[in-house]
């Protein structure tokens, strides 16, 4: 399958400077207050250590690691927790990190599992939003940029585990697209 880069759609320099703005914001909102930054592994792997780095405020960090996507480029509708958090978020303000709010189904699927798990807040941060992919209406408290429906690769985002080190968005042509 013949696969081409097409244009950047997030350069390295807006990817820097929206993401010192989120940890700006998240710093003075969360400031006094014990917070829990949790990554959702693999695909925040690098917004959430650009992110982490630019809240200048004490955290804890922790990480989940799920699945849905597998090989396709359409969710399969069914989120797989693989790794649950290490430690108890009973009381604690936990923010979660996403890389990208698709289909709406993984936020979903998060906020009610780890609502159970009893947090004093649960938010929801994001480096991206195709809102015009979503199936479901899903809480987004910080948001880096909305973008349009093509399936993005690159700055922690696969096409079968592919491109996640690129260092910029890119929009992946597919020679023959499913999307
Ligand atoms: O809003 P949704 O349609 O649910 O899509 C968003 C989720 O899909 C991706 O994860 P994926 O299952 O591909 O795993 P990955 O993070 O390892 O790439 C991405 O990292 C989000 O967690
Ligand atoms: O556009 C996307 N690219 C990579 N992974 C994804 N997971 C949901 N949407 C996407």
């Amino acid at each position: 399958m013949e696969r081409v880069f097409g244009r950047p759609l997030v350069t390295q320099e807006q990817m820097r400077t929206r993401i010192r703005e989120l940890g700006k914001q998240i710093s003075a909102d969360y400031a006094g207050k014990d917070l829990v930054l949790v990554g959702v592994l693999k695909g925040a792997y690098a917004f959430y250590a650009d992110l982490a780095r630019a809240i200048r405020i004490p955290i804890h960090i922790d990480f989940i690691v799920v699945s849905s996507y597998g090989a396709k480029t359409k969710t399969s509708g069914k989120v797989k927790l693989v790794t649950d958090l290490t430690e108890s978020i009973k009381g604690k303000d936990v923010l979660l990190v996403e890389d990208i709010v698709d289909s709406g189904l993984t936020v979903q699927y998060l906020l009610k599992t780890f609502a159970k798990k009893k947090p004093r807040s649960l938010k929801v941060c994001t480096l991206l939003s195709k809102p015009d992919r979503r199936q479901v209406t899903v809480q987004v408290d910080y948001e880096g940029f909305k973008i349009p429906n093509h399936y993005v690769v690159g700055y922690g985002l696969d096409y079968q585990q592919q491109y996640r080190n690129l260092p910029y968005l890119a929009v992946l042509d597919l020679a023959d697209e499913e999307t």
